[in-house]
């Protein structure tokens, strides 16, 4: 092993470091288990490769998720890289890198950018296009094999999309193309071949065709995921098109973090940068943590394909340790995963590395959502403050739901207790739209104007208004609009002026133009609150607008409907502790304001540079953390069929797991249902 020249300032690297740090090897894979170093070896080559003369933009590092990209960029500050460095790294998610490349490309042909569509809302009228024009096509030869949803029902386009994410990731329709008798043409046998739906592959197909119009050398628009998938396709089919003498040559070094999350399309791409023989490759994983299935990750990539592509085994360095968390949480995880994960604690002492599991046990009152679970967080949260005895215990601590719809009860009960918060990858519960159409409703019913929310929450109550009705907002005939998206935007700044504007939507817009049936539960809702507003029980309220209804119609996705109802039931349960249901809304009033004077204070803090002086507790979906890690990290609903999600395939569910657990440094609180513990806590040593 040769001498480092880089010599990190906040840690001492461990000999497995050093020798990859210093690794001659063109082909490095390193397999190692959570918290076993491997973003921080990627760090510690980075630097080893700016010691030794290497500009920084010829160091390419790719992620598959923002989080992890920040991940790195945190890791090699804390290594003491200088920061003016660090910024001209080329530090990117595969997406971001693929839309980049597919950009040089399309300004060397003089194009235009490609439009890009990142939300469902966006891509739904392609997706309809595509739909009518796949019913209306003439030549469509298996007619009779086709179920396509209602036009102009909305209820289709989460799954379609979700759908084609992972067929597009796998590359499902480029790896296995269509040989069977129908002359190449899709057909029902092809489709049970490739072990999908006939109609999702003709929805596609239309889709695609739409995207790409005939002859046409660049897109219409691109969705998430979209530059990955069309970048490997063009590598795939016209290879000559990519400018790979700019792709290649560049870079003296390709680092990949999260190798495990690779898909086909990601893959295609590697595939082209292995090509260059001159150009190190090393990548980190850990195959306990694919949490992307969906979009097709997929670990053999990790695997003997990384080996038959690069025509040689790949150099595969052991880190055999975790330095993040002690030896009991990494013998649990061990159990866990069928695999052994060792701990550096017996190295290092347990003063210096050990995590405190603690299970906490809560009764289950009520199904999904229970009060006793977010009182057992708030105890948890406040020990754990009082052992630090500072402010800074809130933002290191972590509680990491598995369903984002999970934060009602707690926001409402960290709220209550005074504790800071901020969701992270996903907005505040009161931002949602079902929340802010049930709050919308009652406002209106009550007359209470006060009760909607600051005006960054009001200005977002029209779209919800009219997406949960699924009333267009604009008329056929509407000649003052360009498109609803204008309306709606200029709805947002007046509905952010006045809440008054939200009663005109509700009492006129909604009242004429929703369908009969809409229409029939807003007048129920407005009639059980007006008939007396605080005798009104919120469960009639909601009854009224029967949500479970409204969820079917708007979503339909299973878990999207699952979660409205999960929204209401903890809207239910925190407004059981109020003495009315004005109260309740009230209350959620002050939190929302609170909330928005925080975000305010912190947006215009960062403007001026300031460094944040209050700490925050992070909120968080296990997926969000993924690369990160907490001094105190609390599982809250560790419950039989919560978690593990009794819909969700029990290996997907086990990996999230295992992801959630191994971001605790020094704490892990477990929240169980006393009765019906998670399946997961069961190998936990008591
Ligand atoms: N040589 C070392 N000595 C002490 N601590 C170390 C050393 N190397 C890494 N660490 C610490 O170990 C922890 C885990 O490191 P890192 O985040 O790189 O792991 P990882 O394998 O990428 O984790 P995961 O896959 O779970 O996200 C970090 O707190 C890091 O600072």
């Amino acid at each position: 092993m040769s001498a480092p020249r880089f010599v990190p300032a906040a840690l001492q690297p461990t000999d497995e470091q050093l020798a990859i740090q210093t690794s001659r090897e063109t082909r490095i894979l390193i397999e190692a288990a959570a918290g076993a170093a491997k973003t921080t070896t990627l760090a510690l080559r980075i630097g080893e490769r700016l010691a030794a003369g290497s500009p920084p933009q010829r160091l390419l590092a790719l992620t598959f998720t923002d989080t992890a990209c920040q991940a790195l960029r945190d890791k090699l500050e804390q290594l003491g890289l200088p920061r003016a460095s660090i910024q001209q790294l080329r530090i990117h998610s595969v997406e971001d890198y693929a839309s980049r490349v597919l950009r040089h490309l399309e300004v060397q042909q003089g194009r235009d950018p490609v439009q890009w569509l990142q939300r469902a809302e966006q891509l739904r009228p392609h997706l309809w296009d595509a739909i009518e024009q796949l019913s209306l096509n003439p030549d469509e030869r298996h007619r009779e094999a086709l179920a396509l949803p209602a036009f102009n029902s909305d209820a289709a386009v989460s799954a379609y999309l979700r759908q084609f994410r992972q067929l597009k990731g796998r590359l499902l329709l480029e790896q296995q193309p269509s040989h069977d008798g129908d002359g190449g043409h899709d057909s029902p046998d092809y489709a049970e071949d490739l072990g999908i739906d006939y109609t999702l592959l003709r929805v596609l197909r239309s889709y695609e065709a739409l995207r790409w119009s005939v002859g046409d050398a660049h897109p219409l628009f691109r969705g998430p995921y979209d530059a990955t998938y069309d970048l490997a396709r063009l590598l795939l089919a016209e290879e000559e098109l990519v400018p790979l003498d700019w792709l290649l040559g560049r870079y003296d070094e390709l680092l990949i973090d999260e190798m495990h999350d690779c898909n086909a399309a990601m893959f295609a791409l590697l595939q082209v940068f292995m090509r260059d023989s001159r150009l190190v490759i090393c990548a980190v994983g850990d195959r306990d943590q694919v949490i992307h299935r969906q979009h097709g990750a997929d670990a053999r990539f990790m695997g003997r394909s990384l080996d038959e592509a690069a025509g040689r085994p790949w150099a595969r360095p052991r880190l055999s340790a975790s330095y993040r968390f002690g030896q009991d949480l990494a013998q649990w995880m061990s159990q866990l995963s069928n695999k052994p994960i060792r701990s550096a604690e017996a190295l290092l002492g347990a003063e210096r590395l050990h995590t405190d599991i603690v299970p906490l046990h809560y009764e289950r009152s009520d199904e999904g959502c229970d009060v006793g679970c977010v009182n057992a967080v708030i105890a948890a949260l406040r020990d754990w403050r009082r052992q630090r005895g500072s402010e800074a215990a809130w933002s290191e601590s972590a509680v990491l739901l598995r369903h984002e719809s999970q934060s009602v009860l707690l926001e409402n009960a960290l709220h209550s207790a005074g504790i800071a918060y901020r969701c992270q990858g996903f907005p505040s519960y009161l931002r949602r739209p079902e929340v802010l159409f049930v709050r919308a409703v009652y406002a209106v019913a009550s007359q209470r104007w006060d009760a909607l929310g600051g005006a960054a929450t009001r200005a977002l109550i029209p779209a919800a208004l009219f997406e949960m009705t699924q009333t267009p907002p604009r008329q056929a005939d509407d000649s003052e609009y360009a498109s609803d998206a204008d309306y709606l935007a200029e709805a947002a700044r007046y509905a952010a002026d006045s809440a008054m504007v939200i009663g005109d939507i509700v009492n006129n817009t909604l009242m004429q133009r929703a369908s009969p049936g809409m229409q029939r539960r807003l007048q129920r809702a407005l009639a059980a609150v007006q008939k007396s507003s605080e005798a009104c029980a919120f469960a009639d309220f909601l009854q009224a607008l029967d949500m479970p209804g409204i969820a079917r119609e708007v979503f339909v996705e299973p878990e999207r409907r699952a979660e409205l109802q999960r929204h209401m039931e903890g809207l239910q349960a925190s407004a059981a502790h109020f003495e009315s249901v004005e109260a309740f809304f009230r209350s959620l009033q002050q939190h929302d304001e609170a909330n928005e004077q925080r975000q305010a204070a912190r947006a215009a803090g960062r403007q001026y540079g300031v460094r944040e002086a209050r700490h925050w507790l992070t909120l968080a979906s296990v997926e969000q953390v993924k690369g990160l890690e907490y001094g105190h990290v609390l599982l809250p609903w560790l419950a039989d069929g919560l978690f593990p999600e009794r819909s969700q395939a029990l290996a997907d569910e086990r990996n999230l797991f295992y992801v959630g657990a191994t971001r605790a440094r020094q704490r892990l609180s477990l929240i169980i249902d006393a009765a019906r513990p998670s399946a997961f806590i069961q190998g936990l040593k008591r």
